[in-house]
């Protein structure tokens, strides 16, 4: 059932159901996984092995036997589990201003009740007792310290986020008071449009319009759990509750290697040149992922500049571009051949980019290769590097988003497609211009869909894959 809460033209989500809360619990689980688990260095993800050895392996003389590609699903789940198998990550201290997009590896408990003070919700007088009341001289503003006490019968001015005196009964709100020609405070109510007549007797109920002292929260309470991500909101509540700093799972630190000498980085292709169109989008892209992107570097096809780069590198991810396939310098494979790295996923069952390849560099490094046709390498991008950064960076995964396509897409025979989409009256239209060498599509995209084998008809209900930005358009 498609919920139709957003509004016409709003991307709306037709889910198969809330998740139920053993898959929630598993996400979190596994979002805190590398915050607690302190087991042993070498622990792997129980599973990955049943996962990967079905598809690649690395012989014992370094030489890799390539198998069959994996199929699309299936990589995604090694992806996230590869993530699983890296030695536990201390949480870091981070300052508010640096923390936003970090998941929380420790509760948020409140460090002060919230409002840390009995506080004046508008602007008007804090009063004590029935009126009318004998206003006092001076008047008490936010950021004053505590006012004196309140005599029975005594008023005094008040401005909203000010300490209510000691004794203090209610506040009287500036529109609901007059004070006469003595400077008596009274009461009023107030009158019916075009009335000069009260519309009421005026009541002033006790504790009326005061804030009173940890309505929100009390020191030591917790206001959120670890898992969370770091919103702008939590960054407002963390500040508010006494923070200034939050203790979350450091970011994944991810290196660009964009392969290829027939790149340019500036002005028109020409020459058989053309621009290069990775290096401009990763890095950002790789950010709205949870990456920390420490470098980006042009290597052009140069197998010594590949393999110095790649075993130098001390990025938790490094990202390669182009190169991945069997041409004569394509020198991913027998870079990472040479250094006896442990191919996961060397092939996968997804048009475009199905030469994407998932090593295991280091114990604690991975390496993407993604295909260098630009549309392969975000297909690449979006089937392992995102859910190997997700699970690094302790985020939760998406719910499913599903909606039904508005066209009917062809499907290949045996893999899985993914085609750019434009979210239109909770349809899914597929767009023009998905050939793997462009971009035209995806940049009017709001989503990948998922079309499986075999293709889809008009209405057939595909997943999507969001992209980071759209997910608040
Ligand atoms: N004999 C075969 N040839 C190819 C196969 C195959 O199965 N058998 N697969 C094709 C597919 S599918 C893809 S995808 C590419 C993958 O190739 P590589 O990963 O080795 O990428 P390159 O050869 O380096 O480049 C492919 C293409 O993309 C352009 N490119 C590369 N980097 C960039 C960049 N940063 N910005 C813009 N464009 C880039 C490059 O100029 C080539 O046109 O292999 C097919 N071949
Ligand atoms: O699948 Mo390639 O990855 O067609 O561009």
């Amino acid at each position: 059932m498609a919920d139709d809460s957003g509004g016409p033209g709003r991307r709306q989500e037709v889910r198969p159901g809330r998740r139920s809360e053993e898959q929630h619990d598993l996400d979190f689980e596994e979002a805190l996984a590398l915050v607690r688990d302190p087991g042993p260095r070498t622990t792997r993800y129980p599973g990955i092995q049943d996962l990967v050895q079905e598809h690649s392996t690395t012989s014992t003389s370094g030489h890799h036997a390539r198998h069959r590609a994996t199929p699309w699903p299936e990589a995604r789940t090694v992806a996230r589990h590869a993530a699983r198998s890296v030695p536990r990550r201390e949480p870091v201290g981070v300052p508010l201003d640096a923390a936003l997009g970090l998941v929380l590896a420790a509760p948020l408990t409140a460090l002060t009740d919230l409002p840390s003070f009995d506080t004046s919700a508008m602007d008007g007088w804090a009063v004590a007792g029935p009126g009318p009341w004998a206003v006092r001289g001076e008047g008490v503003l936010a950021g004053h310290a505590e006012p004196a006490p309140l005599g029975d019968g005594e008023a005094v001015r008040i401005a909203t986020g000010a300490r209510v005196p000691p004794d203090t009964t209610a506040v009287l709100r500036s529109e609901h008071g007059r004070t006469d020609t003595k400077g008596r405070l009274h009461a009023t109510v107030p009158q019916a449009p075009g009335s000069d007549r009260a519309a009421g007797t005026p009541t002033v109920a006790h504790g009326q319009d005061i804030r009173p002292r940890g309505q929100e929260c009390h020191a030591g309470d917790q206001l959120l759990p670890p898992g969370t991500q770091v919103t702008p909101a939590v960054l407002g509540l963390a500040a508010a509750a006494g923070y200034d700093s939050l203790r979350a799972l450091p970011r994944p630190r991810a290196e660009v290697l964009v392969l290829g000498n027939e790149l340019l980085t500036r002005g028109l292709p020409e020459g058989g040149l053309i621009r290069d169109a990775l290096g401009p989008m990763l890095p950002p892209w790789l950010r709205a992922l949870g990456a920390d992107v420490v470098a980006v570097r042009g290597l052009g096809d140069d197998a010594a500049a590949l393999h110095q780069a790649v075993t130098s590198s001390t990025a938790d991810l490094i990202v390669t571009t182009g190169g991945t396939a069997a041409g004569p310098v394509d020198h991913v494979h027998p870079t990472l051949c040479r250094m006896g790295a442990e191919f996961l996923i060397d092939g996968v069952q997804v048009r475009p980019g199905h030469p994407m390849l998932l090593a295991r560099t280091r114990e604690d490094q991975h390496l993407v290769g993604l295909p260098g046709n630009p549309l392969a390498a975000v297909s690449g991008l979006l089937t392992l590097a995102e859910p190997l950064l997700r699970t690094l960076a302790g985020r939760v995964a998406p719910e499913p988003y599903i909606l039904p396509l508005k066209d009917s897409v062809h499907g290949h025979p045996h893999d899985t497609r993914l085609i750019p989409v434009a979210v239109r009256d909770d349809r899914a239209v597929p767009l023009r211009y998905h050939g793997p060498a462009m971009l035209r599509g995806i940049a009017a995209a709001d989503a990948l869909a998922v079309v499986p084998p075999g293709g889809a008809r008009p209405g057939e209900d595909v997943e999507l894959l969001e992209l980071p930005w759209a997910l608040t358009g």
